[in-house]
Parts: C-alpha cells; sequence; structure tokens
C-alpha cells in the first residue's frame, strides 16, 4: 500500500513538472499541438476546395436556360431524391417546360432519355462516382457507364457529403410551409462556358420556382455553385492516398517529441539525479507515457475524427467512427511506446530529434505510397512476389505497416478505383465485421491468398505496443549511459534481480591490495577501518574503469579505494582536475556501477542495495541539473515530493540559500543562484548521508559563507561528503580530508595532522629583481638546507620550510635576505655607501597552509 501511495505521489510531481513545462513554453507546446491539426485543416480545405460548392457566383445575366442536351445525355441531375425535393423540381420543369422524372422511377429512366430533369435516389451517383468524359459535359457515373452524361446537378438542402442526408433542415420536411426560410441548394457544373450559363439560369429558374410554391417573395434562398465533383478522378485518388498519409503523420508526430524529452534529460543527467531521488523508473517513463498520450495523442485523434467525420475524407465517411476512433487510437498509443523505446537508445537529444523527423516523415511516405498504389502493399506481402522476402515478418515490429494495412484495406474495399479491380463497394460503411474479413486478392492483386484480416493488423498494433513497452523498461536498464547506473543485458536471470539475493555485500579480498598498497600508516588504517570497522560509510577496494573508445583497457578512474567516514562529521575530497572525485561520488550515489568492490553505506551495500541507501542520500551534483522552465518553489516542491517526505520545510530550505523570494525560472538563475537550488534540492528528505560535489563553485564570498554555515548546521548526526578545489572551503568545512591523485588515495587525516606530515612548515615567498632569480634560487637552498622550491613563476618564488627542520640559523639568513632586498639597498644607497645591488624586490614568511600539503602531495602522487 505504501508502495502503490509513493508512486502515486512521484506520478503526480511527474505530471505536475510535465504540465508546467508545457505551460512555461507555450510556443513549443502549442506548436505541438497545433501543427497536427493545421496539418488536418490545411488538407481539409484543399479536399474541400476540391469537392465543394463554391459561393459567390450570383444568379444574374441571361436567365434563359440554353438548349438542352439531346441523345444520351441528361440535361439536370438532382439528389437527393425525395418527395420534397421532388416538388421543387417538379414546380421548375413545369415552369420551364422540362420534363421531370417520377419520383419513384427506377434508375433505368435516367438512361432512357425521355427525361430532361431526373432525381437520383443515391449520393453516389452525384458524388463520389461521376466522372468528367469530356470537357462540356461531366457526366455521373452509374449513367456514365452507359454512356450518358449530365450537364448541370442540384444539390438541395447538403452539399454531397452522405452523412449530412441525415440534418436536411427540419422545415424542409413541409414543402409548403417556411420553407423560403431554410432552403439551401447547390448547383454544380463544370466551369465552361456553355455549362456555366446552365448554372445561372437553373440557380435563377430554382429560386423562381421556390417563390410561387411557398407564395413568398423575396425568397430567402441560399445557393452555390461548384465544379461537378470528378468522383475518383487523379486528384482525388492522390487526395485519398494523402488521407492514410496524413493520418499517419499525425499519430506518429507526438513520437518525436517524446523522443528529444526523454533524450534530453538524459542528457542533461536529470534522469540520473531523479534516479538518485529514488523516483522508481517505471514511474518516470509511465509519466512521460501518459503525457504525451494526454497531451497529443488523445486530442489529436478526437480533432480527427471530428474534422474528418464533418469533411469530405473517404477514410472516415466510409468507416465506422468507433471503428476509426479506435485504429486510431491504437496506433497513436504504439507509436508512443515505440518512441520510448527507441529514446531508451539514443541519449542525445538532438540525434533522437533527427531520427524522430526520420520515422515521422517515413510514416507519412509509407502511407501516401501504399495508399496512392494499395495494391502495392499486398503485393509486398505476398510471399510469391519477392522469394526471399517475407514482408509480414520483415514488418512485423513497425506499426505503421499494420496500421496502414489497416487503412489500405478499408480504401481497397470501399472504392471503385478501376485500376484496384473495380469491385470495390463504393457504398460499403466499413464495420467491425469487415474488419473479420480478409481482402479478395483480386481486389489487390496479390498473386496468394491474403491471409491476415485487418483485426489481425489491430491486434499486431498492440502487441507491439507491449513489445515496445518493454523494451523501454528493458533499454533504460540495460543501455550503457555514463549518468546513470545500468544493469548488465541478463539482470532478469539474476537471483538479485528479483530479490533473492542474501541483500548483503560480498566481502572483498584486501590480500593483495595490501601487498601492493603504500606503506602509510593512515592509509593502512583507513583500509582496515573499511574492512572491519562500523563506520557510517566504509569503501572498500572500490575500482571504476571506464571504456574508452579506442583505447584498449580503457580508462580506470578510481583503483581499490579504501575510505572511512563517521556520521556526525564533514569529509572533504581534494583531487586534481581528472583525479576520480565526481566518480567516487557517482558511484556512492547510484549514478554509476563500480567495476569492483563496493562501498556500505550506513549498513546498506552500494552494489545491492543502492535502492535503500538512495532514500537516505541527498545529493548536489558537479554539473547544475535543473528544469530551465521550473521555479525554485516548483523545484523544491516537486522535488519534495518525489523524495516522499513529509516534513520538508521547503521555504526554510530556500530562505537559507536567499532563493525564497525570487519567483523568476531557474534558466533565468545567475551561476551562483543555481548552485544554491541545487545545494537545497539535495537537502530535501532530511538525508542521512550528503554528497556535494563542488557545492560552491562560482558562489561570491557571502553566499559562499551561507551555505556553509547550512552544511555545518545540517551536519549533526549525518554525514556530509564534500568534493571541493577550495582549499579555504576544505579547512573551514572538513573534519576529515583525503587527497585523491589520479584515483588512488594519498593521504586522509584532519587538516592540522595533514599540515605537519606533509607540509614544510614555512613558506616563504620572494620577489626576486629581474634576472636575479637564479642567484636567489642558491641563496636560499644553500642558506637554508632542507629548505624546497615548489613554485616558480617568473619573478615569484615560493619555498617550502620544514617545520620540523631546526632552522637555528633561520634568524641570520632571514637577515642576509633583507640585506640584498631593494628597500635596504637603496637605504644604503642614500646613506652614502656603495652596496652591490639589490637581488630581492619583496619577501614574505608565512604558515604553510592545506594548498603546500595538497601540492605536495600531488606532486608525490605523480612522481
Ligand atoms: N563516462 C566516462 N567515460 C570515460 N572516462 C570518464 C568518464 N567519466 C569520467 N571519466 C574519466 O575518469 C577520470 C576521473 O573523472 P572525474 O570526473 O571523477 O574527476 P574529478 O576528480 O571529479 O575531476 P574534476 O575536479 O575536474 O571534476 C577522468 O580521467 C575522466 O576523464
Amino acid at each position: 500500500m505504501e508502495y502503490i501511495k509513493t508512486c502515486a505521489r512521484q506520478h503526480w510531481a511527474m505530471n505536475q513538472k510535465h504540465l508546467l513545462e508545457c505551460i512555461r513554453s507555450p510556443k513549443t507546446t502549442l506548436a505541438q499541438l497545433l501543427i497536427p491539426i493545421f496539418t488536418v485543416l490545411l488538407f481539409w480545405t484543399v479536399i474541400r476546395e476540391q469537392a465543394t460548392p463554391r459561393n459567390g457566383d450570383s444568379i444574374a445575366g441571361d436567365l434563359t436556360l440554353p438548349p438542352l442536351c439531346t441523345g444520351s445525355c441528361n440535361s439536370i441531375v438532382y439528389w437527393p431524391l425525395e418527395q420534397r425535393t421532388w416538388t421543387v423540381m417538379q414546380k421548375f420543369g413545369s415552369d420551364n417546360s422540362l420534363s421531370v422524372a417520377p419520383l419513384n422511377s427506377p434508375l433505368s429512366d435516367a438512361t432512357s432519355g425521355q427525361y430532361h430533369i431526373i432525381g437520383l435516389s443515391s449520393s453516389d451517383y452525384f458524388d463520389r462516382d461521376a466522372t468528367a468524359s469530356s470537357e462540356d459535359a461531366p457526366a455521373i457515373k452509374g449513367l456514365a457507364n452507359n454512356g450518358w452524361m449530365s450537364l448541370v446537378g442540384v444539390s438541395f438542402a447538403t452539399h454531397i457529403h452522405s452523412h449530412s442526408a441525415r440534418s436536411l433542415p427540419r422545415c424542409f420536411s413541409d414543402v409548403t410551409r417556411n420553407m423560403s426560410q431554410c432552403v439551401d441548394f447547390a448547383v454544380y457544373s463544370n466551369n465552361t462556358e456553355k455549362t456555366g450559363r446552365y448554372r445561372s439560369a437553373v440557380a435563377g429558374g430554382i429560386t423562381q420556382s421556390l417563390a410561387s410554391l411557398t407564395g413568398r417573395s423575396p425568397l430567402k434562398t441560399s445557393f452555390s455553385y461548384a465544379a461537378l465533383p470528378n468522383g475518383d478522378s487523379a486528384g482525388s485518388i492522390f487526395a485519398r492516398g494523402a488521407e492514410s498519409g496524413l493520418l499517419a503523420f499525425l499519430c506518429t508526430f507526438p513520437f518525436v517529441f517524446l523522443f528529444s524529452h526523454l533524450a534530453g534529460e538524459s542528457e542533461s543527467g536529470m534522469r540520473g539525479l531523479l534516479k538518485t531521488m529514488s523516483l522508481k523508473d517505471w514511474v518516470y517513463l509511465s509519466s512521460w507515457f501518459i503525457h504525451h498520450l494526454l497531451l497529443f495523442t488523445v486530442p489529436i485523434s478526437i480533432v480527427m475524427i471530428m474534422l474528418f467525420n464533418m469533411s469530405y475524407f473517404h477514410l472516415f465517411k466510409a468507416t465506422d467512427t468507433s471503428l476509426m476512433l479506435s485504429v486510431v487510437f491504437s496506433y497513436g498509443f504504439c507509436a508512443v511506446a515505440w518512441g520510448s523505446a527507441w529514446a531508451m537508445v539514443l541519449k542525445k537529444s538532438r540525434l533522437a530529434t533527427i531520427i524522430g523527423f526520420f520515422f515521422f516523415i517515413m510514416a507519412m511516405v509509407m502511407g501516401i505510397v501504399f495508399s496512392i498504389g494499395p495494391m502495392v502493399l499486398y503485393i509486398v506481402e505476398s510471399p510469391s512476389a519477392f522469394d526471399h522476402f517475407n514482408a509480414v515478418a520483415a514488418f512485423f515490429m513497425f506499426p505503421t505497416w499494420h496500421f496502414l494495412r489497416i487503412l489500405v484495406t478499408i480504401q481497397l474495399k470501399t472504392s471503385n478505383w478501376s485500376f484496384s479491380g473495380g469491385s470495390g463497394d463504393s457504398n460499403l460503411l466499413f464495420t467491425w465485421d469487415d474488419m473479420k474479413q480478409t481482402l479478395d486478392p483480386n481486389l489487390a492483386y496479390a498473386k496468394d491468398p491474403i491471409t491476415h484480416t485487418p483485426m489481425w493488423s489491430l491486434g499486431m498494433i498492440w502487441v507491439n505496443a507491449a513489445v515496445y513497452i518493454f523494451l523501454m523498461w528493458y533499454m533504460d536498464k540495460v543501455f550503457p549511459d555514463p549518468k546513470k547506473s545500468t544493469y548488465p543485458p541478463w539482470f532478469l536471470f539474476t537471483p538479485s534481480f528479483w530479490g533473492f539475493s542474501s541483500g548483503g555485500y560480498q566481502d572483498v579480498d584486501t590480500e593483495d591490495h595490501l601487498m601492493s598498497y603504500v606503506p602509510d600508516a593512515d592509509l593502512n588504517h583507513e583500509m582496515t577501518s573499511a574492512m572491519q570497522g562500523n563506520s557510517a560509510l566504509r569503501v572498500q577496494a572500490l575500482r571504476k574503469e571506464f571504456k574508452t573508445m579506442g583505447c584498449l583497457g580503457g580508462k580506470v578512474a578510481l583503483h581499490h579505494l579504501y575510505l572511512t567516514a563517521d556520521s556526525g562529521t564533514i569529509v572533504a575530497l581534494l583531487g586534481h582536475n581528472g583525479a576520480g572525485k565526481t566518480t567516487l561520488i557517482n558511484i556512492l550515489t547510484g549514478k554509476i556501477n563500480p567495476t569492483s568492490g563496493d562501498a556500505i553505506v550506513f549498513g546498506h551495500s552500494a552494489t545491492y542495495e543502492m535502492d535503500k541507501i538512495q532514500t537516505f542520500t541527498g545529493i548536489c551534483p558537479q554539473h547544475d541539473t535543473l528544469w530551465g522552465d521550473l521555479t525554485a518553489q516548483e523545484h523544491m516542491r516537486i522535488m519534495s515530493l518525489i523524495r516522499r517526505f513529509e516534513g520538508d520545510d521547503t521555504q526554510d530550505i530556500l530562505a537559507r540559500v536567499k532563493l525564497d523570494e525570487v519567483s523568476s525560472i531557474s534558466s533565468q538563475f545567475s551561476g551562483g543562484m543555481k548552485r544554491r537550488l541545487q545545494v537545497a534540492i539535495s537537502l530535501l528528505g532530511n538525508p542521512s548521508v550528503l554528497f556535494l560535489d563542488e557545492p560552491t563553485t562560482g558562489m561570491d564570498p557571502v553566499n559562499r559563507r551561507r551555505v556553509w554555515d547550512l552544511v555545518r548546521d545540517f551536519k549533526r548526526g549525518k554525514l556530509v561528503f564534500l568534493t571541493t578545489h577550495a582549499m579555504e572551503e576544505a579547512e573551514v568545512l572538513g573534519e576529515k580530508i583525503a587527497v585523491l591523485t589520479d584515483g588512488e588515495l594519498r593521504s586522509v587525516g584532519s587538516a592540522l595532522h595533514l599540515k605537519s606530515k606533509f607540509s614544510s612548515g614555512y613558506r616563504l615567498n620572494i620577489i626576486t629583481m629581474d634576472n636575479a632569480q637564479e642567484a636567489v634560487i642558491n641563496m636560499v637552498l644553500t642558506g637554508l638546507p632542507g629548505s624546497r622550491l615548489t613554485e616558480s613563476n617568473s619573478a615569484n618564488l615560493v619555498f617550502a620550510i620544514g617545520a620540523a627542520d631546526n632552522h637555528t640559523d633561520m634568524g641570520m639568513f632571514l637577515r642576509r635576505l633583507e640585506a640584498v632586498s631593494q628597500t635596504k639597498i637603496e637605504q644604503q644607497i642614500e646613506a652614502g655607501f656603495n652596496p652591490p645591488p639589490a637581488m630581492i624586490r619583496d619577501w614574505g614568511l608565512s604558515n604553510s597552509t592545506l594548498e603546500d600539503v595538497f601540492l605536495t602531495v600531488t606532486r608525490l602522487g605523480h612522481q
């Protein structure tokens, strides 16, 4: 129960964060949402433009009907054929001496040549099946099959959309009452001069007939003109092909953004940081998954269904709405899973974006190609088409293939395309029952029987989704990531993964290391305590080797390191750049795995029980890892929810680092402010162990001291592990100081102990006159035997003078030094003497510092 509560809380936290990011980057969010919607709208407009009546032509000029056609043609066809429309056309016919086919005349009457005006019982004769068989005489297919053509078409109340037939204006039900208020009709013809003249005349004639029918004048009719729909001309084949491509494009669109979001958080180290804050892997992944599903797939699906349903898209018009919604949603869901699995492999956000775009453009192109030439898909699928190529097997894990397979089947079954067999039923509404039937191979030009039904394809989409969700989880665990710990590929077969391990750490055999270890009492004591003591932190023979490209054996960042730390103390880890400090912290916080060895933190093994350790550790990483669009308060609230700790006083912690009144987002913070926020986040959850990796880098002296105070107040009863390059910081905070050189521990102890052990006791700084360096060095080394030149920087020389050495002559030497200084020489010249030239411009003697210790230890380490 506790586990579920924790996961729910972490989910809530992550979703808050996702939502805030969306709100804070409205341009990106809107682009993500609007690009697909605008694409649909644009496409819809283009299609509509092709087929919809255009408003704006007026009834003007000569309204007399030109001579009507004779022979195998109909002058005027109208739709729908029903009592109300027939009444209007009957009136129009009688007003203009045109013969009108009776209300219930069979379709064959249309081709009998007896009538000028005929009604069409099915919109299909009017809508999809008309082809322009000559420039001047658009024909209605069905009639055109018999060589018949029509000059003008009239559509009442609704345009050519079959769905709209359900929504004929109510007032149409009573021809004699109120009809003038709501009559809406469209007149179709092509755009040649001849039929253009018909258009005006027919529109004007119908308007007049309506007026006399209803006894009202003037009439409030509305009408529009359009070219006679061309049905399945080449243009609309393209449009239909593009429908599938567009659908594939839209459903794959969220894919790209998911890709770059997931890869971006891996790249920035945020994913690793959240993991160290004990955010569950599956909570992290599912939060992104659900976010994308809700934000993109669901709205896009709904908008598409709405738009498509009211427009001329064949796919939607010919398909049961619930079926199309399921297919679109299934593929959208699968695309998100597919994208997430890939994102686990592509850790670079830029690369991920490029590959994401590639995928979805490919989906669109495939959609268009397969839909324009639908049989292509089935020919490719046919085993006998290519001897050694099995498309079903090859594309099995390619969800776009399955998605297109369904769309193409719908297109084939419900179209009359002559080139695709022409046996499709253009009146068919593709339903769930059709999903269970295989396609007629003739229709698809496939050489072999088609074995898989569209339902099988839909099932495969869900199988794909399940497999990709698993792969996402698996790849996240095993794919090498320098910023996150990973499992070996076979981790599923290890008992420890299933919770069957002893749960304890493995003893490390120290004998070999003992033999090779530097014979140093402190280091040996450290090793013995690490192996046998009961300190809060015991690092045991920890080794980390990075595999590097082109370098056999890789880079050893830590060599069998032993270190201990007690609770209630602050350990300062010093080391040159690349010494291995961050690597050690990353291992201790579970960001990366050690190559060998272990560390015991409050009794738990870092190798086997990192999950437990992460519940009581806080970390301030070396590089700022923040969400750029969130404020300090929001960071604290969300991270606190993830840490699942009730008692956080986030406002108090923020006040301690002077960020409580800052309301800007973190990307607008200065470097020091980011660091302070990072320190504040590390304190959330009242951790027992706090890892601070160079916490005060970039801070001004006032804020640095503020953070020092905070860390000192915090440390009571806890263990603080700190890395720094600031010796002052190490000296002020560090009760125990450990110096690393090239991945090896070189010295350990308190600052005082190290100073007395390594430092020379004093530090002599000399600024020489020009060209006098060598003479001065000789003078010091001979005058103070045992002293050492530690720095030589042009005229600036630094000598270390050992405290242990007995310098009884030191006073005398310093007087000699003063005697050759510029001031003294000038005094002598003023006094009338003729002294030798000055050798020293200035000099000073001070106690040696931790920096001297560090330099000495590092130098010894390198030797
Ligand atoms: N992911 C990695 N792949 C290969 N080598 C790495 C990787 N991470 C660190 N190293 C190497 O390991 C060594 C130790 O690196 P680390 O970051 O621990 O040093 P550091 O002491 O923290 O240095 P600095 O003070 O500059 O932060 C370096 O030589 C570094 O190049």
